[in-house]
Protein backbone atom coordinates (compact mmCIF):
# COMPACT_ATOMS: atom_id res chain seq x y z
CA UNK A 1 0.00 0.00 0.00
CA UNK A 2 2.76 2.65 1.14
CA UNK A 3 6.87 1.74 1.22
CA UNK A 4 8.41 4.85 2.77
CA UNK A 5 12.27 3.95 1.77
CA UNK A 6 15.35 5.65 3.21
CA UNK A 7 13.23 8.83 2.40
CA UNK A 8 15.50 12.25 2.61
CA UNK A 9 14.18 15.39 2.59
CA UNK A 10 16.22 19.41 2.72
CA UNK A 11 15.55 22.88 2.70
CA UNK A 12 18.13 23.57 0.80
CA UNK A 13 21.69 22.51 2.26
CA UNK A 14 19.77 21.62 5.38
CA UNK A 15 18.64 17.86 5.96
CA UNK A 16 15.40 17.58 7.84
CA UNK A 17 15.03 13.75 7.31
CA UNK A 18 17.69 11.55 7.27
CA UNK A 19 16.32 8.01 5.36
CA UNK A 20 12.97 6.94 7.33
CA UNK A 21 11.60 4.03 6.21
CA UNK A 22 8.62 2.17 6.85
CA UNK A 23 6.00 0.05 5.10
CA UNK A 24 1.98 -0.10 5.23
CA UNK A 25 -0.02 -2.87 4.18
CA UNK A 26 -3.61 -2.38 3.33
CA UNK A 27 -6.40 -2.22 5.79
CA UNK A 28 -3.10 -1.34 8.64
CA UNK A 29 -2.70 1.58 10.60
CA UNK A 30 0.31 3.13 11.55
CA UNK A 31 0.64 5.81 13.95
CA UNK A 32 3.91 7.79 13.91
CA UNK A 33 5.41 9.34 16.55
CA UNK A 34 8.06 11.98 18.28
CA UNK A 35 8.44 15.07 20.03
CA UNK A 36 7.86 18.14 17.85
CA UNK A 37 10.22 19.02 15.31
CA UNK A 38 10.83 15.19 14.52
CA UNK A 39 9.59 15.44 11.26
CA UNK A 40 6.20 13.81 10.90
CA UNK A 41 4.79 16.34 9.24
CA UNK A 42 7.22 16.67 6.77
CA UNK A 43 7.62 12.97 6.50
CA UNK A 44 3.69 13.00 5.78
CA UNK A 45 3.90 16.06 3.36
CA UNK A 46 5.88 14.56 1.35
CA UNK A 47 3.89 11.32 1.26
CA UNK A 48 1.02 13.68 0.22
CA UNK A 49 2.90 15.53 -2.72
CA UNK A 50 3.17 18.50 -0.64
CA UNK A 51 6.16 19.23 0.75
CA UNK A 52 6.27 22.81 2.05
CA UNK A 53 7.72 25.28 -0.09
CA UNK A 54 11.83 25.12 -0.36
CA UNK A 55 11.60 21.70 0.91
CA UNK A 56 12.60 18.77 -1.70
CA UNK A 57 13.11 15.13 -1.67
CA UNK A 58 16.59 14.22 -1.85
CA UNK A 59 16.73 10.60 -1.34
CA UNK A 60 14.96 7.55 -1.31
CA UNK A 61 11.08 6.40 -2.73
CA UNK A 62 7.79 6.41 -1.77
CA UNK A 63 5.81 3.92 -3.20
CA UNK A 64 1.92 4.02 -3.28
CA UNK A 65 0.92 0.76 -4.49
CA UNK A 66 3.86 -0.18 -5.72
CA UNK A 67 4.46 3.03 -7.87
CA UNK A 68 7.73 5.47 -6.77
CA UNK A 69 5.35 9.30 -6.53
CA UNK A 70 8.33 10.91 -4.90
CA UNK A 71 8.97 12.98 -7.67
CA UNK A 72 5.45 13.10 -9.70
CA UNK A 73 4.63 16.31 -10.72
CA UNK A 74 1.98 18.25 -9.94
CA UNK A 75 -0.26 16.93 -13.02
CA UNK A 76 0.62 13.71 -11.79
CA UNK A 77 -0.38 13.84 -8.47
CA UNK A 78 -3.89 15.50 -9.17
CA UNK A 79 -4.40 12.05 -10.84
CA UNK A 80 -3.41 10.41 -7.24
CA UNK A 81 -4.11 12.88 -4.44
CA UNK A 82 -8.00 12.30 -3.01
CA UNK A 83 -8.24 8.63 -5.10
CA UNK A 84 -5.10 6.72 -3.56
CA UNK A 85 -4.05 8.62 -0.92
CA UNK A 86 -6.36 11.75 1.16
CA UNK A 87 -5.76 13.98 4.46
CA UNK A 88 -7.15 15.27 7.28
CA UNK A 89 -5.33 17.90 9.23
CA UNK A 90 -5.60 19.49 12.36
CA UNK A 91 -6.77 23.25 11.77
CA UNK A 92 -10.17 21.98 9.36
CA UNK A 93 -11.73 25.38 9.02
CA UNK A 94 -8.30 26.46 7.20
CA UNK A 95 -9.31 23.80 4.26
CA UNK A 96 -12.20 25.27 3.28
CA UNK A 97 -13.50 28.04 1.62
CA UNK A 98 -15.20 30.64 4.12
CA UNK A 99 -17.74 32.17 1.94
CA UNK A 100 -18.94 28.69 0.22
CA UNK A 101 -21.46 26.11 1.88
CA UNK A 102 -19.72 23.09 2.69
CA UNK A 103 -21.79 20.95 0.52
CA UNK A 104 -20.88 22.93 -2.02
CA UNK A 105 -17.67 22.18 -1.61
CA UNK A 106 -18.27 18.24 -1.75
CA UNK A 107 -20.15 18.51 -4.42
CA UNK A 108 -17.61 20.03 -5.99
CA UNK A 109 -15.05 17.45 -5.66
CA UNK A 110 -16.95 15.02 -6.34
CA UNK A 111 -18.01 17.00 -9.97
CA UNK A 112 -14.15 17.31 -10.33
CA UNK A 113 -13.06 14.23 -8.94
CA UNK A 114 -15.76 11.37 -9.70
CA UNK A 115 -17.47 12.98 -12.76
CA UNK A 116 -20.80 13.14 -11.41
CA UNK A 117 -23.28 15.55 -12.04
CA UNK A 118 -24.83 18.68 -10.20
CA UNK A 119 -27.73 16.36 -8.74
CA UNK A 120 -25.85 13.35 -8.09
CA UNK A 121 -23.08 15.05 -6.54
CA UNK A 122 -25.63 16.51 -4.61
CA UNK A 123 -26.93 13.41 -3.30
CA UNK A 124 -23.94 12.10 -2.94
CA UNK A 125 -23.30 14.45 -0.60
CA UNK A 126 -25.56 14.30 1.64
CA UNK A 127 -25.27 10.52 1.51
CA UNK A 128 -21.35 11.18 2.60
CA UNK A 129 -22.37 13.76 5.28
CA UNK A 130 -24.86 11.28 7.21
CA UNK A 131 -22.09 8.20 6.64
CA UNK A 132 -19.64 10.94 8.71
CA UNK A 133 -22.25 10.93 11.60
CA UNK A 134 -23.48 14.51 10.97
CA UNK A 135 -27.21 15.01 12.44
CA UNK A 136 -29.66 16.33 9.06
CA UNK A 137 -26.89 15.99 6.53
CA UNK A 138 -29.75 17.82 4.41
CA UNK A 139 -29.52 21.06 6.01
CA UNK A 140 -25.63 20.68 6.66
CA UNK A 141 -24.94 20.82 3.21
CA UNK A 142 -26.49 24.25 3.37
CA UNK A 143 -24.37 25.74 5.47
CA UNK A 144 -21.30 28.04 6.01
CA UNK A 145 -17.78 26.90 7.79
CA UNK A 146 -18.60 29.32 9.97
CA UNK A 147 -21.83 27.72 11.17
CA UNK A 148 -20.57 24.43 12.23
CA UNK A 149 -18.32 23.45 15.38
CA UNK A 150 -15.02 22.08 15.24
CA UNK A 151 -15.82 18.42 15.37
CA UNK A 152 -18.49 18.69 12.72
CA UNK A 153 -16.36 20.76 10.35
CA UNK A 154 -13.86 17.97 11.11
CA UNK A 155 -16.23 15.35 9.63
CA UNK A 156 -16.79 17.50 6.60
CA UNK A 157 -12.86 17.67 5.85
CA UNK A 158 -13.56 13.79 6.51
CA UNK A 159 -15.86 13.38 4.20
CA UNK A 160 -14.33 15.25 1.82
CA UNK A 161 -11.20 13.02 2.36
CA UNK A 162 -12.57 9.98 1.54
CA UNK A 163 -14.77 11.01 -1.31
CA UNK A 164 -12.50 9.85 -3.76
CA UNK A 165 -12.66 6.63 -2.23
CA UNK A 166 -8.84 6.79 -1.43
CA UNK A 167 -6.93 3.20 -0.14
CA UNK A 168 -4.82 5.65 2.35
CA UNK A 169 -5.69 8.07 4.97
CA UNK A 170 -3.26 10.39 6.36
CA UNK A 171 -4.75 12.01 9.15
CA UNK A 172 -1.78 14.09 11.13
CA UNK A 173 -2.72 15.96 14.16
CA UNK A 174 -6.49 15.53 13.27
CA UNK A 175 -8.29 15.71 16.58
CA UNK A 176 -5.60 17.31 18.37
CA UNK A 177 -7.75 20.75 18.80
CA UNK A 178 -10.90 18.99 19.61
CA UNK A 179 -12.35 19.02 23.41
CA UNK A 180 -12.00 15.70 24.64
CA UNK A 181 -15.76 14.08 23.88
CA UNK A 182 -16.17 15.28 20.26
CA UNK A 183 -11.71 13.63 19.34
CA UNK A 184 -13.26 10.13 20.70
CA UNK A 185 -16.37 10.78 18.83
CA UNK A 186 -14.09 11.74 15.61
CA UNK A 187 -11.34 9.02 16.22
CA UNK A 188 -14.63 6.13 16.32
CA UNK A 189 -15.34 7.47 13.00
CA UNK A 190 -11.81 7.18 11.72
CA UNK A 191 -11.91 3.94 12.64
CA UNK A 192 -14.67 2.61 10.97
CA UNK A 193 -14.29 4.07 8.54
CA UNK A 194 -10.99 2.23 8.22
CA UNK A 195 -13.08 -0.97 8.96
CA UNK A 196 -15.70 -0.28 6.29
CA UNK A 197 -13.43 0.72 3.57
CA UNK A 198 -10.42 -1.32 3.87
CA UNK A 199 -8.88 2.28 4.90
CA UNK A 200 -5.01 2.44 5.46
CA UNK A 201 -4.39 5.08 7.95
CA UNK A 202 -0.78 6.66 8.92
CA UNK A 203 -1.87 8.98 12.04
CA UNK A 204 0.33 11.46 13.08
CA UNK A 205 -0.72 12.32 16.97
CA UNK A 206 1.53 13.89 19.82
CA UNK A 207 -1.03 11.79 22.17
CA UNK A 208 0.28 8.43 22.42
CA UNK A 209 -3.40 7.20 23.97
CA UNK A 210 -4.59 8.36 20.16
CA UNK A 211 -1.89 5.99 18.59
CA UNK A 212 -2.43 3.40 20.94
CA UNK A 213 -6.45 3.28 20.66
CA UNK A 214 -6.15 3.26 16.54
CA UNK A 215 -2.98 1.71 15.29
CA UNK A 216 -1.60 -1.83 14.87
CA UNK A 217 2.04 -0.30 14.88
CA UNK A 218 4.10 2.57 15.76
CA UNK A 219 6.95 4.26 13.79
CA UNK A 220 9.14 6.36 16.11
CA UNK A 221 10.57 9.34 15.38
CA UNK A 222 13.45 11.21 16.62
CA UNK A 223 15.55 14.20 15.18
CA UNK A 224 14.42 13.15 11.41
CA UNK A 225 15.37 9.32 12.19
CA UNK A 226 13.53 6.11 13.17
CA UNK A 227 14.57 5.07 16.39
CA UNK A 228 12.24 2.03 16.87
CA UNK A 229 9.11 0.70 15.15
CA UNK A 230 6.79 -2.02 16.02
CA UNK A 231 3.29 -3.73 17.28
CA UNK A 232 1.79 -0.62 19.12
CA UNK A 233 1.57 -2.93 22.39
CA UNK A 234 5.11 -4.01 22.60
CA UNK A 235 6.71 -0.43 21.97
CA UNK A 236 4.38 1.09 23.86
CA UNK A 237 4.27 -1.01 27.02
CA UNK A 238 8.05 -2.45 26.34
CA UNK A 239 9.89 0.27 24.36
CA UNK A 240 13.44 -0.69 23.48
CA UNK A 241 14.78 3.17 22.30
CA UNK A 242 15.83 5.10 25.52
CA UNK A 243 13.92 7.81 23.71
CA UNK A 244 10.64 5.94 23.03
CA UNK A 245 10.99 5.05 26.86
CA UNK A 246 11.10 8.36 27.77
CA UNK A 247 7.88 9.80 25.66
CA UNK A 248 6.00 6.75 27.10
CA UNK A 249 7.36 8.11 30.80
CA UNK A 250 5.81 11.42 29.61
CA UNK A 251 2.36 10.28 28.78
CA UNK A 252 1.71 7.77 32.12
CA UNK A 253 -0.22 10.50 33.62
CA UNK A 254 -2.41 11.07 30.18
CA UNK A 255 -4.05 7.93 30.64
CA UNK A 256 -2.22 5.51 28.68
CA UNK A 257 -2.19 2.69 30.95
CA UNK A 258 -6.01 2.87 30.53
CA UNK A 259 -6.07 2.83 26.44
CA UNK A 260 -3.45 0.77 25.54
CA UNK A 261 -4.81 -2.61 27.42
CA UNK A 262 -7.62 -3.20 24.51
N1 LIG B 1 9.60 24.68 5.30
C1 LIG B 1 10.62 24.35 6.10
N2 LIG B 1 11.85 24.85 5.89
C2 LIG B 1 12.87 24.52 6.71
N3 LIG B 1 12.76 23.69 7.75
C3 LIG B 1 11.59 23.16 8.02
C4 LIG B 1 10.44 23.44 7.21
N4 LIG B 1 9.38 22.77 7.72
C5 LIG B 1 9.84 22.10 8.80
N5 LIG B 1 11.15 22.31 8.98
C6 LIG B 1 12.02 21.72 10.03
O1 LIG B 1 12.01 20.31 9.85
C7 LIG B 1 12.01 19.65 11.10
C8 LIG B 1 10.85 18.67 11.18
O2 LIG B 1 9.64 19.39 11.15
P1 LIG B 1 8.19 18.69 11.21
O3 LIG B 1 7.17 19.78 11.03
O4 LIG B 1 8.14 17.56 10.28
O5 LIG B 1 8.15 18.15 12.68
P2 LIG B 1 6.97 17.43 13.47
O6 LIG B 1 7.56 16.20 14.03
O7 LIG B 1 5.78 17.28 12.61
O8 LIG B 1 6.69 18.47 14.62
P3 LIG B 1 5.30 19.03 15.21
O9 LIG B 1 4.80 17.95 16.10
O10 LIG B 1 5.72 20.25 15.95
O11 LIG B 1 4.42 19.31 14.04
C9 LIG B 1 11.99 20.74 12.15
O12 LIG B 1 13.30 20.95 12.58
C10 LIG B 1 11.45 21.95 11.42
O13 LIG B 1 11.94 23.13 11.99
Amino acid sequence: MLSVDDLHLAAGPRELVHGVSFTLTPGEAIGLVGESGSGKTLTCRAILGVPPPGVTVTGGTIALAGEDVSRYTRRQWDRVRGTRVAAVFQDPASYLNPSLTVGRQLDEVLRVKNGLSRRDARARAVELFASMGLHRPEHVHGQYPYELSGGMLQRVLIAIAVSGDPDLLVADEATTALDVTVQAEVLDLIAGLRERRRLSLLLVSHDLAVVAQLCDRVVVLRDGRVVESGPTRQVLDDPADPYTRALVADHREYGLDRLVTR
